[in-house]
């Protein structure tokens, strides 16, 4: 008799598997950040992590497992082989390469491509009813990407898109007017990035829309140059990278509000990088943020925003780039 055989008397075989395995793909800075607050919010309590660092995947899934005993004994794994991801019920891509120095964007997608063209086929032979959830760079254009190596319908592949950027314009709001980003309403659309569209019609607070008592709110013409919240969201994603190297904990928490709602079925609406033909007469096929509904089956609705023509015309011209570079890449 073993001490455990002394120890218990045994009732019945524990449950082998949680229905909630999450797979984070690419155990960098972002990967890791994705991995610790859906862990640490209780979002998930069965996490795979893959990389092609063998040793550093391991010692991320051991300095994880370390900490169990201040969360809810997850189940922590961690490989290079994707056979570690099956059954998973979101796969989240964080993996890809740094752009080099004077590196062209379609240089950078095709090498991303190129670690795709790897990625998404694992992870669809383990894990056939997934949904992804591309966060790597040029989010957009990698969304796309996954989707057509994935062969799963456009509402299981998802991209972090604007979720970042949303988050960090309702923030900075929040900041002037000194409330809760929670009660600060607002929506950035389109490419994520240097390119996206902030939608200031739509900005309120408990339903008073900013623009009934600032007619020129998020224009030229305004006094209080509103405007610069916007420009302040893409400046502040550089002051970031100069200050610390890389951006992390935002961009993880933002990660894990997208795995609850869609392990919650929450049906949250999130602005995320989703299949966008044929709303707002955009007619390439493309992935750009607009407000969606997101649940356990993926984005089920996108929100029919008004926009106004500058938004409209942002959007189309953000399409028609990105379907030219699409149009390049070779598969
Ligand atoms: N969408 C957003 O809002 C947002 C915000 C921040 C960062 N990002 C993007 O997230 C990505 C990751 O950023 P990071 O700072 O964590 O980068 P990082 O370089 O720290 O980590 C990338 C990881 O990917 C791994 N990797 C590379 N090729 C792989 C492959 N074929 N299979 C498995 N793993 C592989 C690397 O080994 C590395 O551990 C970048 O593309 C970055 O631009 C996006
Ligand atoms: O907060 C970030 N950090 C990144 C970063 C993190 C590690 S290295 C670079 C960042 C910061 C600044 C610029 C930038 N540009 C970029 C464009 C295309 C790419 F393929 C990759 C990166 N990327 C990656 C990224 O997407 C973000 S959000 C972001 C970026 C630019 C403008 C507005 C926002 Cl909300």
């Amino acid at each position: 008799m073993t001490t455990r055989d002394t120890l218990f008397s045994m009732v019945s075989e524990p449950a082998a598997e949680t229905g909630n395995r999450v797979t984070i793909v690419g155990v960098g800075q972002v990967g890791m950040a994705c991995a610790f607050s859906i862990l640490s919010q209780g979002i998930s309590n069965d996490i795979v992590l893959v990389d092609v660092m063998e040793d550093k995947v391991k010692g991320e899934m051991m300095d994880l497992q370390h900490g169990s005993l201040f969360l809810k004994n997850p189940k922590i794994n961690g490989s290079k082989d994707y056979s570690v991801t099956a059954g998973s019920k979101l796969c989240i891509i964080t993996a890809g390469v740094r752009q080099r120095e004077g590196e062209t964007r379609l240089d950078l997608v095709q090498r991303n491509t190129d670690v795709l063209k790897f990625i998404v086929p694992n992870l669809i032979k383990y894990s056939p009813d997934t949904i992804l959830l591309v966060v790597s760079n040029p989010v957009d254009i990698l969304t796309y990407v996954a989707w057509k190596l994935s062969g799963l319908p456009k509402n299981r592949v998802i991209g972090s898109g604007t979720n970042l950027d949303t988050s960090r314009f309702r923030f900075l709001i929040s900041q002037k007017l000194g409330i809760s980003p929670t009660s600060v309403h607002g929506w950035i659309i389109g490419e994520h990035g240097d390119t996206s569209v902030a939608v200031w019609s739509g900005v309120n607070v408990a339903g008073v829309r900013l623009r009934e008592i600032n007619p020129s709110i998020g224009t030229d013409e305004d006094p209080e140059n509103w405007k610069q919240v916007h420009k302040d969201v893409i400046n502040s994603a550089y002051d970031v990278i100069k200050l610390k190297g890389y951006t992390s904990w935002a961009v993880g928490l933002s990660v894990a509000s997208l795995a609850s709602s869609i392990l919650k079925n929450m049906n949250n609406v999130h602005a995320v990088s989703t299949y966008v033909r044929p709303i707002h007469d955009l007619d390439e096929e493309v992935f750009l943020s607009l407000p969606a509904v997101v649940g356990e089956n993926g984005v089920t609705d996108i929100v029919k925003q008004q926009l106004n023509s500058s938004e409209h015309e942002a959007l189309k011209k953000s399409a028609s780039v990105m379907a030219t570079v699409q149009g390049d890449i070779k598969y």
